[in-house]
């Protein structure tokens, strides 16, 4: 169980990832044990700092995709904020009717709600190692974001891919979504262009960026993404 504090000022960062550390000393991470008897057992603190991936690129550039392979290599939680909000809808939530709407017109849901549900997430898991996939798609996004969580990402993914093959892959992705078809992907397109490219380039001036070639097999793109990670000592990424 992870709880935000507001005061982390003995931490001390073992990696030299591009954390904004200003951010991240600021607000931080707050673990405690979650054995059994919890109520019984002497509370220790320890204090850890999230590492965050966001995981950017067009509908069906292979994000979800390229994020399994990342779980099982590195031990990451994949947090997908179109899984979140279709959840939201499917859980019959206040917001749920608008949530749905604004997918099937292609549209960005309001970024605090987003956030919302990413950020529970994050609280109740034991891992400090996040990706945030399909997040943040605009600049309210980011912005929003950076606000509300105090720090930035430790690096950004993003998958270059071409929109006839992106096309292709979701018309053919099967899942039932209300977005995979021609209409809603052409708008999703408009969408992505406008308003996360800008998110990209931004990342991308900052060099926190790693450009993916999207375009080849599921293992060939893979090849790329592994050694942005096998870089890291996760181990020592956080203090205890
Ligand atoms: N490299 C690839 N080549 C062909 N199809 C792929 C590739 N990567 C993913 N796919 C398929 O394309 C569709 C979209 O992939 P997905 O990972 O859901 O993309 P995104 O999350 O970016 O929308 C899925 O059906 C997936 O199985
Ligand atoms: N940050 C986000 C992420 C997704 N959404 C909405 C709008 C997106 O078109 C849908 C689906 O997102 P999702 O990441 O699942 O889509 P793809 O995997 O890229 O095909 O959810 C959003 O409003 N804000
Ligand atoms: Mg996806």
């Amino acid at each position: 169980m992870w709880r935000r504090v507001a005061s982390v000022s003995h931490l001390t960062f073992a990696h030299n990832s591009t954390v904004n550390k200003n951010a991240c000393t600021f607000k931080c991470w707050e673990a405690f044990t979650t054995e059994i008897p919890r109520k019984e057992k002497t509370t220790y603190q320890t204090a850890k700092t999230p590492f965050i991936t966001f995981v950017l690129g067009g509908p069906g550039s292979g994000k979800g995709t390229q994020c399994m392979k990342i779980v099982e290599n590195f031990g990451f939680t994949h947090l997908s904020a179109g899984d979140l909000l279709r959840r939201e809808i499917a859980s019959n939530s206040a917001d749920g009717i608008m949530i749905l709407n604004t997918i099937k017109e292609g549209k960005i849901v309001p970024s605090e709600l987003t956030i919302k549900l990413i950020q529970k997430e994050m609280e109740s898991s034991d891992n400090y190692k996040f990706l945030i996939d399909g997040f943040p798609r605009s600049e309210d996004n980011r912005k929003a974001f950076e606000q509300i969580f105090g720090a930035e990402p430790d690096n950004v993914l993003f998958f270059d891919c071409p929109e006839d093959e992106m096309v292709k892959r979701v018309l053919n992705r099967n899942q039932g979504r209300v977005d995979d078809n021609i209409d809603t992907i052409k708008k999703r397109l408009k969408v992505f262009t406008a308003l996360n490219l800008p998110v990209v380039n931004y990342y991308l001036e900052k060099g926190k960026l790693y450009k993916i070639n999207g375009v080849g097999t599921v293992d060939e793109i893979y090849k790329q993404v592994h050694p942005v990670f096998s870089t890291f000592n996760f181990e020592k990424c956080c203090v205890d």
